[in-house]
């Protein structure tokens, strides 16, 4: 089975989905930022630091192209798709599912998050971000999810019985 690579801004499921995902299928499981963190020695917020953006965009970019494109479910950092090699790369290798969640939404689940440097900056600059990559996300997307209310369990239900309708 394709590997389903999960896409979608900052807080809007893909770890949470994925792994839940993942083991209903039971299919392996990885996730882009913890195969950085495990390859680099430091977490997320320190590359940013102490590397800068470009260098985990880098990283980013070196891990997505050692992923697996068989029977695994990859939950993949929200800015992914800024690269456009990225976008080919994903569109040709994997089942993507993009989880559109509402700016709102976001903001309630990622309220007081410290663990994501791209989140931690003010409101105007978050809601650029998410407008300018709608589009990258919708550019890459085999299946769109709109996540609304919906629970984890209703959300995996919606992507499975997507993936079994291709
Ligand atoms: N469908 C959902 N309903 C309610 N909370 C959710 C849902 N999906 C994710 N969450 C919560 O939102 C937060 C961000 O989820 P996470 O999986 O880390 O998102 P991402 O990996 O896209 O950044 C977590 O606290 C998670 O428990
Ligand atoms: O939106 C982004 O550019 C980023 C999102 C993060 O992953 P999550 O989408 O899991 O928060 C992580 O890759 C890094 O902080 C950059």
């Amino acid at each position: 089975m394709k590997s389903i690579c999960l896409i979608g801004f900052m807080g809007s499921g893909k770890t949470t989905i994925g792994e839940a995902v993942a083991k209903k299928l039971d299919l392996t499981f990885l996730d882009t930022d913890s195969e950085i963190e495990k390859w680099r020695e430091f977490d997320i917020p320190t590359i940013f630091e102490t590397e800068g953006e470009g260098r985990f965009r880098e990283y980013e970019t070196q891990v997505l192209k050692k992923l697996p494109f068989q029977s695994a479910v990859i939950a993949t950092g929200g800015g992914i798709i800024e690269k456009e090699e990225n976008r080919k790369w994903l569109s040709e290798h994997f089942f993507v599912v993009y989880l559109q969640t509402s700016f709102d939404v976001i903001q309630q689940r990622l309220d007081g998050d410290e663990g994501r440097p791209l989140w931690n900056q003010e409101l105007e600059k978050k809601e650029k971000l998410y407008k300018e990559r709608k589009p990258k996300y919708i550019e890459c997307a085999d299946f769109i999810l709109n996540i609304r209310k919906q629970s984890v369990s209703e959300v995996v239900d919606q992507i499975v019985s997507g993936i079994k309708q291709i």
